[in-house]
Order: C-alpha cells, then structure tokens, then sequence
C-alpha cells in the first residue's frame, strides 16, 4: 500500500472536522464522541486536551488526495478552513497561484520565485512547441493572460482581466506580468508576420513595458503596507489585432490619484518616488542649476518622511526613469522642464505663511522670500 492510500485509508477511518481556533485560526480534529445537545468531543492535531464543540460549528475537512489542489472549486468540501488550508500547502511549495474556478488566487511570495522566464513563457504559449493544453490548466498568470489572448483571437471579443486584492497582494506585480507575457508571446508572433519595429528606435512592446518605471516614479511611494504602494487606479488597454495577432495600441488610464501625498505623508511613509530619485539621481550640475540641495530634510514635503527604503537604491531608479522617458520619446528639454515642475514644488514646499494679517494678505515667514526667489531663479 502506497503512501498516499495509506492516508485515505487512515482519513476515511474517522470523521474529520475544522475547529475555529484564536491564533491558528483553523485546527484539524477528528470526532472521538458524539455527546447530547448537538456537542462533540474531537480530538485535535495539535492540540493535547480533546475539546467540545457544537457540531453545527465545524466545518468538514477533504480527504488527502485533495491536499495541493490545483482548482479549489473541485474540493469535496468548500469552506474558508480548507481554502486557506490548500492554499497553505501550496504556498509553502513555492506554488502560489491557485484557480478557484474562473478566479485566479495569487499569494504574494515577497521573494523572486523563478517562474516568470521565457522558458515559463513558452509554457503557457499556445502557439510554441512547449505550450499544450494540459500546460496550461497549471494555475499561473501566464495562463490567464494565454486565455484571454486565445479568446480574443478565436471569438474576436474584447477581453478583460481584473486584478484585485488588498494594499500589497501583489496587483502592480501580477498586472506586469501579463504586459510582459502579452507583450512577449504578440511580438514573437508579429515578428514573424512582418516588421515589428515603428518608426523610432524602439518596439511597441519595450514603449508598453517602459511605461511602468514612469508611472511608479510619478504614482507609487512608500506605505506602512508597501514599499511600492501604487497611489491610484489605473485600467490599461491593449489593442490586438485578433487576425494579424499584432499589438497596434496601448492606452492607460489613471484614476484617484492621492494627490495630498504630495504635501503631506504619515509617519512611516514617504511622498512620491519620483522626489528621492530626483534629488538623487541628478548630476551636481543639475542640482544647482534647479537650486535644490541632496538632502530630504531641507524640503517641508519631504523633511518627515524615511529618505530610503531598504534594498531601493533610487540613484538607479531615477537613471532607469530616464531611460523610460527616453524610450517614450521625451525629449530632453521636456525631461528638463518636468524635472523643474519637481523642483519648484519641492521649493514651493517651503514658502511658509504665517496667518492672515487684517487687510487678508498672507504674511511670509522670514527664510520664504529665499525659497520664492529659488523658484523665480528657476523659472526665468
Ligand atoms: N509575484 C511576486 N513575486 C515576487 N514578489 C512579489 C510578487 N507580488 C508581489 N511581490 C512583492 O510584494 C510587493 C507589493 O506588491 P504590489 O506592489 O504588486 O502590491 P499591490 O497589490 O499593487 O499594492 P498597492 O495596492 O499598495 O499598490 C512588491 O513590491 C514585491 O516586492
């Protein structure tokens, strides 16, 4: 007898059930005695005293060949204590997407997995040597954006893909992760069809992808939740050609963009990315041409907030910006003149005002008249 029937055998000889538990949340047990008034006792896994539970409190545990189950809507059992159990167990496996029928489940690994390469690529593609069916039943993001595409082109339907979960779940990740598989399986594709490259020196596809470090740079900062908090909505649009199966357009829109950030951060939190990486990242040159200073805690909008998060190096991050804007085709006298907008509002931050005197004109604090001149400087 294998070990697995072993289980069954073990599992099928006594009534398993969930039992609430306050710091495991859920504990295993079976039912050793059926008592009066619905009671039972069970004797638990962890536990070294067997407990009394109502019965109409516990929920039913799924046999073990359930155990790591690739779709949750094939669980015998469906309830909250054997979801996150199958979850548990995936995760601690490395494998952290799980179906639970349409949906796709992701767990945020906090570390690089190795599952997003080429080679996880052509896995999922349909249309290589290494992609098949059965492939692509594997719950992975690959595999949701694979769907999407094939549907696209078999029912020529617009197709959409919802990513969604709490402040860190992982949505900024998983959503490039689609863009990259998309981007990567349509331009092999149109590669093969024709001429991918536009008229600029870059392909469509590396324009879609460098669009991100922009976005996080103007829109993401640090939070108590995430060292990459986006700080708005976005829903991007890919326009495919479902008969050519080239990419033809891409559209982002944002919305409810937190713009007090910008004046103001809690404790713990920092503004926009984009102010570290400036004051960083440009040149000593740069820096004085827009009279600013390195340091954070010469700005009011920035002076309270953390000036590095651990493991960002925001030198780099200010030259991969630029290498994005560039990409997009910005020119280098419109990256000078937002890098000024930056500047001024940094300065801006430090005129002070002191009240309103009688006839209401605002009264500036003594160091303002230093900070206004720096922004005229800049601007004339
Ligand atoms: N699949 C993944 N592999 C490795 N790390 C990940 C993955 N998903 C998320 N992370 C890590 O978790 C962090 C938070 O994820 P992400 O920014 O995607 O969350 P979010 O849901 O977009 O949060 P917010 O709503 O605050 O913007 C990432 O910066 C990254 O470090």
């Amino acid at each position: 007898m294998t070990s697995e029937t072993q289980d069954e055998v073990n599992f099928a000889s006594q009534t398993w059930v969930w039992l609430p538990d306050k710091e495991k949340i859920f504990i295993k047990g079976y039912i050793v005695e059926e008592l009066k008034q619905n009671q039972v006792k069970v004797r638990c896994e962890d536990a070294a005293v067997d407990k009394i539970e109502n019965k109409d409190f516990l929920e039913k545990v799924n046999p073990p060949k359930f155990d790591k189950c690739d779709d949750m809507a094939s669980l015998t059992y469906l309830n909250e204590p054997s979801v996150l159990y199958n979850l548990k167990l995936r995760y601690m496996d490395n494998l952290i997407y799980t179906y639970s029928g349409l949906f796709l489940v992701a767990i945020n690994p906090y570390q690089d997995i190795n599952i997003y390469n080429r080679d996880f690529v052509e896995l999922y593609n349909s249309n290589s040597a290494a992609g098949n069916d059965d492939k692509i039943q594997k719950p992975h993001i690959f595999g949701i954006a694979e769907k999407a595409l094939q549907q696209l082109i078999k029912d020529k339907k617009n197709q959409s893909i919802l990513v969604t979960g709490e402040s860190g779940a992982g949505k900024t990740e998983n959503t490039k992760k689609i863009i990259q598989y998309i981007t990567t399986v349509i331009s092999s594709t149109s590669s093969q069809n024709s001429n991918s490259k536009s008229n600029t020196n870059f392909n469509f596809d590396e324009k879609i992808l460098e669009a991100n470090p922009i976005l996080e740079s103007f829109g993401n900062s640090q939070t108590v939740k995430n060292n990459n908090s986006s700080r708005f909505g976005k829903f991007i649009k890919l326009s495919i050609n479902p008969n050519t199966k080239n990419l033809t357009g891409a559209n982002i829109e944002w919305y409810l963009l937190e713009k007090s950030r910008a004046v103001h951060q809690n404790s713990n939190e920092r503004n926009y990315h984009i102010f570290y990486q400036l004051l960083n990242g440009l040149s000593d040159g740069e820096m004085a041409a827009l009279q600013l200073t390195r340091s954070v805690k010469h700005y009011n909008y920035l002076k309270n907030s953390n000036s590095q998060i651990p493991g960002v190096d925001d030198k780099k991050e200010f030259k991969n910006l630029v290498k994005a804007l560039k990409t997009i085709n910005f020119s280098t006298i419109e990256m000078a003149n937002i890098f000024k907008i930056l500047a001024i509002i940094l300065l801006l931050g430090n005129i002070e005002f002191k009240n309103f005197n009688d006839d209401k004109q605002a009264i500036l604090l003594d160091s303002s008249p230093i900070a206004m001149n720096n922004c005229l400087k800049i601007l004339f």
